[in-house]
């Protein structure tokens, strides 16, 4: 049966109605940089080597050959293409074949914990010791990581000089950012409070450890024990109940006593960091081309374009050429989070790179090479965008049709169903709800995820907001183009918009809503889907009048007429308005006056406790003791 299995792999049938996207590939290829140009995780695709009997074994450099690698980007619902030159790019290193032969490098250190335990005060309060330390009138700037020097009793050089924090925001909002920051972290710290004890987020925390626990170590600060209601045993106790096995208690997991806000047991936290790290024994080439991740990026007025680079492996210079995605830079200038100028950034140093022609995004790899090959890389990975944007761009054409054949269906049982009072809301539940297209163009990769997280969604299942692109930089000619195709309006958050791209958004009907508070723009997200919501109507009365006698009238043109004598009980009554005739608690019909009479004049107004005569256009059934209503109808905006 296994045999079987081997020798006719099950083809995946591709379940997208779309053409497959055509994916350039090189007469030979390893796993991992196959799994990049395929861009599936890698232990999906070394699972379907396996499943089809390539190789039992597919570590990440196992190379494939073309036959194979066809196959499986088949499998994937890709159209491969063999091309080298097509396919050159440059790809993340291979590890090292003899690691310890390496120099140490800093460790990356992720602070987390409960709100409110103490993060940001802690990760301040060492932030600021670091520059005291450092360069005298250094100022700290948020860069995404800042360094704290170790003091080691050993002069070694190849000793452990360093720890790396990452210093990633703390709201909730932030969340994938954050668990992106598991991916580069040697070492967690979890905080918790001494007078709060485990909370949610801590066990979170303790998960997300779980998880990682093979590569990632944990360090426990409990804090806040400058606090008199501070409970350590007890905070103790309730971490060894959720598996966290205390070096105190005989585990091997440490914890140290801390307050951020006093500087108390930071010292001591440092060191156990690094004791945890030289056991960990993190070891990076220092030399050769570098490779790392882009941790935030912005632009910077003065500088333009600006990115947070971690480096992981080689050393970064001034002048090198680098590629993160789709970005290109040549770098121009390297700062570090203390704000000093530095020539070459090393292995665990975080530097912020100016020099990027366009903006690179957060959680992406950085790539230096040789500046032909870092070109040719990256005209390569351009082209390769293009096919997936236009395949995109088809998937939004066809998104949009068939909204509007929808709504055209909607619009047809409408008419047929008006006469019911429920046939609007029906109709929208049967075509699904009503969707206000937004596109999320945004400083800082991670606030245009907050964005995107606070936006998605609004509404309810008549209406809702759907975001269906978020990027970061300012607002371009190709966001309004997509706008259009895509009917979806721009959110523009604490980024420029050109004059000349409201000029054009406006004479395409594209609606670009700039707010740099989060809270301004989901409220207008909201205000906006309301808009879409079928809209209440609130109907008023203005006047009342009681038939009291009914008399046929002759009219110019001979015909006869039956008019009401009426008195006006409340109100006014109107010619212009509404009117609708009531009788016995119902209403029998509802048009306009085309009569209204006071002594044989007539008038436009007939008030309270005065009589006049009144006749309905269309409508001759008038009877004694009929109730005459006049009305106004004002449309409001549903609720959400
Ligand atoms: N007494 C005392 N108070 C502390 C200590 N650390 C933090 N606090 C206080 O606790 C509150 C929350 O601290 P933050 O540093 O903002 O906590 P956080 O975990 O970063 O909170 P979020 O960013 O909201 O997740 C603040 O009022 C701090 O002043 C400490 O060691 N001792």
């Amino acid at each position: 049966m296994h045999e079987e299995k081997r020798e006719k792999p099950k083809r995946k049938v591709n379940n997208n109605k779309r053409a497959p996207l055509k994916v350039y590939i090189p007469t030979t290829v390893s796993v991992g940089n196959l799994a990049t140009i395929l861009k599936v995780r890698i232990e999906r695709l070394q699972r379907r080597i396996v499943d089809l009997g390539v190789t039992e074994s597919p570590s990440y450099d196992y190379v494939l050959t073309t036959d194979y690698a066809t196959l499986l980007a088949e499998e994937f619902g890709r159209q491969p293409v063999i091309d080298d030159e097509a396919a050159f790019d440059l790809f993340p290193p291979t590890p090292h074949s003899d690691p310890a032969s390496l120099p140490l490098r800093p460790p990356i250190v992720t602070i987390m914990g409960h709100v409110d335990h103490g993060k940001t005060t802690l990760l301040d309060t060492l932030r600021s010791s670091s520059v005291a330390k450092g360069e005298a009138g250094g100022i700290t700037q948020h860069i995404g990581a800042f360094s704290v020097p170790v003091q080691t009793a050993s002069s070694e050089s190849s000793s452990l000089k360093s720890i790396t924090f990452l210093d990633t925001p703390g709201h909730a909002a932030f969340s994938a950012m954050r668990a992106r920051g598991a991916g580069v972290t040697d070492i967690i710290v979890l905080v918790v409070a001494a007078d709060d004890g485990i909370m949610p987020q801590t066990r979170e925390v303790i998960e997300l450890y779980k998880k990682f626990q093979d590569t990632v170590g944990l360090v426990v600060a409990i804090n806040k024990v400058d606090k008199p209601a501070a409970d350590v045993e007890t905070v103790e106790k309730a971490l060894m109940a959720e598996g966290i096995q205390l070096e105190s208690y005989g585990g091997d997991i440490p914890a140290v006593y801390v307050s951020g806000l006093t500087g108390q047991g930071l010292p001591d936290l440092v060191e156990t960091l690094a004791a945890l790290a030289e056991m960990q024994d993190l070891r990076a080439e220092q030399t050769g081309f570098a490779f790392g991740e882009i941790l935030e990026s912005k632009v910077q007025r003065g500088l333009g374009f600006v990115a947070t680079a971690l480096i992981s492996k080689g050393s970064l210079k001034t002048g090198s050429h680098i590629v993160s995605g789709l970005h290109y830079a040549k770098v121009r200038r390297m700062t570090d989070s203390t704000g000093k100028v530095v020539s070459v950034a090393t292995p665990g140093m975080a530097v912020t790179v100016s020099g990027w022609k366009t903006l690179p995004k957060a959680g992406d790899n950085v790539i230096e090479g040789a500046e032909a090959d870092v070109k040719k890389a990256l005209a390569n990975r351009i082209r390769q965008n293009e096919i997936e944007a236009s395949l995109a761009d088809v998937d939004a054409i066809n998104e949009t049709r068939r909204v509007e054949r929808e709504l055209r269906a909607a619009e047809v049982q409408a008419k047929h169903k008006r006469s019911s009072p429920q046939s609007k809301a029906q109709v929208v539940e049967e075509s699904g709800p009503k969707e206000l297209r937004i596109i999320i163009k945004a400083d800082v990769s991670g606030s245009a995820e907050a964005v995107e997280g606070a936006l998605q969604g609004i509404g309810n299942k008549i209406a809702t907001s759907k975001v269906i692109s978020t990027r970061v930089g300012e607002v371009s000619e190709s966001d309004v183009t997509l706008a259009q195709t895509a009917d979806a309006m721009i959110i523009a958050f604490s980024v420029a918009v050109p004059r000349s791209i409201q000029h054009l958004a406006s004479q395409n009907g594209v609606q670009i809503s700039s707010s740099d508070i989060i809270y301004k723009v989901m409220d207008d997200v909201r205000n906006r889907v309301r808009a879409l919501l079928p809209p209440i109507i609130e109907t008023t009365v203005t006047g009342e009048a009681n038939v009291l006698q009914l008399f046929d009238i002759q009219l110019k043109d001979k015909s006869m007429k039956k008019v009401a004598g009426c008195r006006v009980a409340n109100g006014l009554i109107e010619k212009s308005k509404h009117a609708r005739v009531v009788r016995k608690g119902e209403t029998v019909y509802e048009g306009s006056l085309d009569t209204l009479k006071q002594l044989k004049r007539d008038v436009t107004e007939v008030r309270k406790g005065t009589e006049c005569g009144l006749s309905f256009d269309g409508f001759s059934d008038l009877q004694d003791g009929d109730l005459i209503q006049t009305f106004e109808r004002i449309e409001k905006p549903g609720l959400l």
